[in-house]
């Protein structure tokens, strides 16, 4: 499998650059967490590295070839993406919405076949959302709804997933259930995972790979351990009054099994 990669990437909107120069790799098998305060442009770099928006210079490529050439189904077979946007479907049932993400592979008027039914099950299987397949997507709580949203995006079978800020809204005990999720995907599927989000306890627990981003900044890339003892984690969360110990971050979740 090929990674997905930028070269002199800048992003932004009209005139305005978020970012510059952005050199950034998300491999196979590698869960990657991209965190940075508010406002940075997490979002905006998900976007664009999803084909969403355009960059404004520099270039987003899977392998060799460039995002730019490859035709938008054909995308769609590659990067799945989880945007914070809502979506108004609140009559659809999971296992529907799960269908969804096979819109890259069925024919012209969305006819399941086999193959389509055995991933949309696999990934309801995976997400364990089984329980909820007939429920509304109106009637499900934020934690049952974000994890029928990975379903989908499982369903899609890409090579990379992409997921905005996942986590927002649940609880501590659902938080961790998403990223061992993800950890599990990852292990499971060798795809590339890539999750922008302010969970800084659970990324350092889980991510092979974080992301740093900072206004005016080059993007920091490496092992959570690596970054915490550079200082390069607490220097982009720095505040006036209070420091950020990720010595007491880093111990607050760890498996049972390794106690
Ligand atoms: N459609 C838009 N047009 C112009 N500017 C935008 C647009 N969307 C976002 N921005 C600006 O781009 C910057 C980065 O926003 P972005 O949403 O990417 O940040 P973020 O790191 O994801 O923030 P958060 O953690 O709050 O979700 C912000 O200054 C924001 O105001």
């Amino acid at each position: 499998m090929e990674t997905l990669h930028t070269t002199g990437l800048s992003i932004g909107y009209d005139k305005k650059c978020i970012a510059s120069d952005v050199n950034l790799a998300l491999r196979p098998g590698k869960l990657v967490c991209l965190i940075g305060q508010n406002g940075v442009g997490k979002s905006t770099l998900l976007r664009t590295l999803a084909g969403l928006q355009e960059p404004l210079s520099g270039e987003v490529a899977i392998g060799e070839e460039s995002i730019k050439v490859v035709d938008r189904r054909e995308l769609a077979r590659k990067i799945g993406i989880i945007t914070t946007d809502k979506i108004g479907m609140s009559n659809m049932n999971v296992r529907e919405l799960v269908a969804l993400g096979r819109f890259p592979y069925t024919n012209w008027i969305g006819k399941e076949e086999l193959e389509d039914r055995a991933k949309i099950e696999e990934s309801i299987d995976l997400c364990k959302v089984n329980y909820i397949e007939n429920a509304k997507l109106g009637t499900l709580s934020d934690g049952q709804f974000q994890k029928a949203m990975v379903a989908r995006a499982l369903a899609q079978d890409t090579d990379f997933i992409l997921m905005d800020e996942p986590t927002a809204h649940l609880d501590i005990v659902n938080r961790l259930d998403m990223f061992s999720l993800f950890a599990q995907i990852k292990a499971q599927t060798n795809k590339g995972i890539l999750v922008s989000t302010h969970e800084l306890d659970l990324s350092i627990r889980f991510a092979d790979e974080l992301w740093l981003m900072d206004f005016n900044q080059p993007v920091v890339c490496g092992a959570p351990q690596d970054l915490i003892e550079s200082g390069a984690i607490s220097r982009i969360f720095h505040h006036e009054d209070y420091e950020i110990d990720l010595t007491i971050a880093h111990s607050m979740i760890r498996a049972k099994r390794d106690k």
